[in-house]
């Protein structure tokens, strides 16, 4: 157990080497350590006041991605406290499992009038990482919502990464203004500020640190696209929670439902998810 702000994180401990550590603030995943190789980014900048977004390891965005008309870009889900709902648990296997939750409020009921739970699974393994996200209307209304887990990937150099896995695909490009291009290059090498969102995405995407050797899969299901950024220089500069000469070494690759809004009816629940595996 360590503590960041006033909230005590919740650990999911495989062995010493080997651990997930979670914020209770937006159910931030602030660490991912494999054999004792961290490989989530968090900005040394990133500011633990449990109320601003966490810049860095995986934060959950709901129930809108990007600027929102409603409230904070990317949505609440990131800045409110969360519940411990299971405390990490071990199986035989040594797999351990924790579930996290977050529950409509008259903070969330004042910028989106809609009665929720969302429930977060993670499981951690000896060689993966696994998240189930799953959103119930408790309403008796539908509601639309967009969702993304913006994983921070960490590198030892950005311009020797490889993300493989989106060739041929069209992507919007935020940073051109919304326009849609098609990906030629597979694997993707990026070496400017890039904000795309990939569209009909396959399931299973390789991100590939060059530099020392490390390999990691992501998979996933019923998150249509893939989102990937990196603030580059200028943007970076710009951000007060991330270090100025920090940018070469993350990478966010980001699965979520965020092309079209998904409508979910009362009482049904949406489910999707993703899982991080060394390769
Ligand atoms: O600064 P934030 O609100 O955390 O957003 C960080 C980034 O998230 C996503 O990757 C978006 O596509 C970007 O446009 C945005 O800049």
């Amino acid at each position: 157990m360590s503590e960041k702000g006033d909230i005590i994180n919740l650990t999911l401990n495989r062995d010493s080497n080997t651990f997930v550590r979670v914020h209770p603030h937006g159910a931030t995943v602030i660490a991912w350590q494999w054999k004792g190789k961290e490989l989530l980014f968090v900005s040394k900048q990133a500011v633990f006041d449990n109320k601003k977004a966490i810049r860095g390891g995986i934060p959950v965005v709901f129930p809108n991605f990007g600027p929102w008309e409603l409230g904070p870009q990317h949505g609440f889900a990131r800045t409110s406290k969360w519940k411990v709902e299971k405390e990490p648990v071990a199986d035989k296997d040594g797999n351990v499992t924790a579930v996290l939750s977050l529950e409509d409020d008259d903070i969330t009921r004042a910028l989106w009038d809609y009665r929720f739970k969302l429930t977060y699974t993670l499981t951690l393994s000896e060689d993966s990482f696994g998240m189930k996200f799953q959103v119930e209307n408790k309403d008796n209304k539908p509601f639309d919502f967009t969702c993304l887990l913006h994983t921070y990937f960490r590198t030892s150099d950005v311009v020797k990464t490889d993300v493989l896995g989106l060739g041929n695909l069209q992507y919007i490009d935020k940073v051109k203004g919304g326009q849609t291009f098609q990906q030629v290059d597979d694997p993707i090498i990026v070496e400017e500020n890039v904000d795309r969102i990939y569209l009909n995405t396959p399931n299973e995407i390789l991100i590939k640190d060059k530099e020392d050797g490390t390999t990691v899969k992501l998979t996933k299901d019923n998150f249509p696209e893939i989102v990937l950024w990196n603030p580059w220089k200028e943007k970076a500069a710009a951000m007060g929670d991330f270090g100025d000469e920090e940018y070469p070494n993350m990478i966010c690759v980001e699965a979520g439902y965020v092309h079209k809004p998904y409508t979910l009816q009362p009482g049904s629940v949406f489910e999707a998810s993703q899982t991080l595996t060394v390769v």
